[in-house]
């Protein structure tokens, strides 16, 4: 029931044009000098038009190309199983309708706009998507233990969704819950209050996720090989865990 076929293209309002072309051109605009610089090639791969809302199969006709991935189109958030499960299969759930005008800075769910800007130009980085690829693998191995998925999906939280790195030009921006959200583009970079540490697995494991306003914490990778690195350990300790009952709930 999560699960539509297609993007039902033909439901959108001018009010939805205008969400994507403001939401695009505003982001593009400061992006440039905060996002990290594989999410802004893939932007240009991508190829998104300011004034059109992208199609499904647009997008997966250039990722099939360049990783081999492609959107599945879903109401809403779905069930960790079935979200483990299409990463596995090189899908990444895309909804498709977009915020009001009257939410542009922030949204507590994904929409459309979060999930095919924030999250595909990503999908064209092959490091990036063996990480998704892998945690997912990994996740449909303890799907059964609700402890071990919770502790996943915070790995992707803190990684996937809000997650910055470290550049030669400096601390940069690549999780999609940011990259589609103004004000926490320039909070999660600028702003005195939130933490940001070195990514640390088990730190990031000990640490429940935040739904409804912007991080407390961010952890800082260097490379999205970093990431991928990171997955052995994930595994270990969910081995060792299944075993004794977990000191993390
Ligand atoms: C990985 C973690 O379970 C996370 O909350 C999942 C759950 N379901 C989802 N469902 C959709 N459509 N999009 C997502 O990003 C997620 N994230
Ligand atoms: N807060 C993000 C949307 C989002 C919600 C929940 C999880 C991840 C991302 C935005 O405003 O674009
Ligand atoms: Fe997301």
């Amino acid at each position: 029931m999560y699960f539509i076929n297609n993007q039902g293209y033909d439901k959108y309002t001018e009010e939805d044009t205008q969400v994507w072309s403001i939401l695009f051109n505003r982001q593009m605009k400061m992006l440039p000098s905060l996002a990290e610089n594989e999410f802004l090639n893939g932007i240009k791969t991508i190829g998104f038009k300011e004034d059109i809302i992208p199609t499904f199969e647009g997008i997966d006709d250039v990722l099939q190309t360049v990783t081999g991935w492609r959107i599945a189109p879903v109401t809403g958030l779905i069930p960790n199983k079935e979200f483990f499960e299409l990463l596995k299969a090189k899908k990444f759930p895309s909804s498709s309708w977009f915020r009001k005008k009257s939410e542009l800075d922030y949204l507590e769910e994904p929409d459309m706009f979060h999930d095919i800007f924030g999250h595909v130009p990503l999908l064209t980085n092959l490091d990036f998507c063996r990480y998704l690829e892998k945690m997912s693998i990994i996740a449909l191995k303890y799907i059964d233990s609700e402890e071990s998925i919770e502790l996943i999906s915070r790995l992707y939280w803190y990684t996937v969704e809000f997650g910055l790195i470290e550049t030669q030009q400096g601390l940069r921006i690549y999780g999609a819950g940011i990259l589609s959200s103004k004000g926490e583009s320039e909070y999660s970079l600028f702003s005195e209050i939130p933490i940001r540490a070195d990514f640390n697995l088990l730190e990031i494991l000990k640490t429940p996720y935040i739904k409804d306003e912007f991080q407390k914490k961010y952890w800082v990778i260097k490379s999205y090989k970093e990431l991928e690195n990171s997955l052995s350990e994930l595994d270990e300790y969910l081995a060792q865990n299944k075993k004794g009952l977990l000191k993390l709930m």
